[in-house]
């Protein structure tokens, strides 16, 4: 299966401190990958060191089989990346449709057309996907969280990425709206989408995700599938703030 994400021996320092620390994983072709750890372990580190917003210490980030290590964001997203962040930020007083049409527009630069030109109908099978079609004309800052973060989704997709990281994109909702979210990203995979995705909810994590990655003080503790990895005592441990000090009794 092709390696579409390779992290090699990734290490993160912010001054003496070490939050990411000789992480190793690869994502594949058409799988979802959740990347789950307790506050602090170091996962949207690791999804700002992929997507170009903090530059790595040490070590790789490979897409596609080619360096992207220390790349600017938006050369990051032309190569084929997108993401979506914890907070979503659309365009306030601009409508759904025309912050879709200006991520289509961003994602392709080599064959630009005026901005004018760029196609609604495609802008609006995009809000169609994520289940926005009749919030169209709504304003970026009329529409709610939930809505706001399909929209980050949509906009996202809208730049044709090869690789989609999602960053708590259930943080926050009601039951009713998490589980639009779980179906959202179903429905991304059946169209053959690679995910990272970030998420505190294990459960929509477990449900959703081909593996797991476990991260604990910037350590990837262990990989595998979500049953294995949420059953790992040092999950359990990790998430319960159990840990053992070596050389305790
Ligand atoms: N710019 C920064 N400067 C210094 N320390 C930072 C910086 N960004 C993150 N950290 C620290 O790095 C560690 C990892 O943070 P990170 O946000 O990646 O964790 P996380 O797993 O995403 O946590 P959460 O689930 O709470 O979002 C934390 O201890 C955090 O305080």
């Amino acid at each position: 299966m092709k390696r579409v994400l390779e992290i090699h021996h990734l290490v993160v320092r912010f001054g003496t401190r070490t939050v990411l620390k000789d992480v190793s994983f690869a994502v594949h072709e058409g799988e979802i990958v959740s990347l789950i750890g307790p506050n602090g372990a170091g996962k949207t580190t690791l999804f700002n060191v992929i997507s170009g917003l903090v530059q790595a210490s040490s070590g790789d980030v490979i897409f596609m089989g080619r360096p992207i290590t220390g790349w600017a964001p938006h050369r990051v997203c032309r190569a084929g990346i997108a993401r979506t962040f914890q907070i979503a930020r659309p365009f306030p007083e601009m409508t759904a449709e025309e912050n879709v049409l200006i991520a289509m527009w961003f994602g392709k630069p080599s064959s630009r057309p005026p901005l004018a030109a760029v196609n609604t109908e495609e802008a609006g099978a995009w809000l169609q996907l994520v289940g926005l079609k009749e919030k169209r004309h709504t304003l970026g800052k009329e529409l709610t969280l939930s809505e706001q973060r399909r929209l980050e989704v949509a906009r996202a997709l809208a730049t044709r990425p090869s690789l989609l990281l999602l960053d708590e994109i259930a943080a926050g909702l009601s039951p009713y709206a998490v589980n639009q979210a779980a179906q959202l990203v179903l429905s991304l995979r059946e169209r053959g989408m690679t995910i990272v995705l970030v998420d505190h909810f294990l459960n929509l994590t477990a449900r959703v995700s081909d593996r797991l990655v476990a991260l604990d003080q910037g350590e990837k503790i262990v990989e595998g599938s979500p049953q294995d990895v949420l059953h790992h005592p040092e999950v359990l441990s990790a998430y319960l703030g159990e840990r053992e000090t070596a050389g305790e009794a």
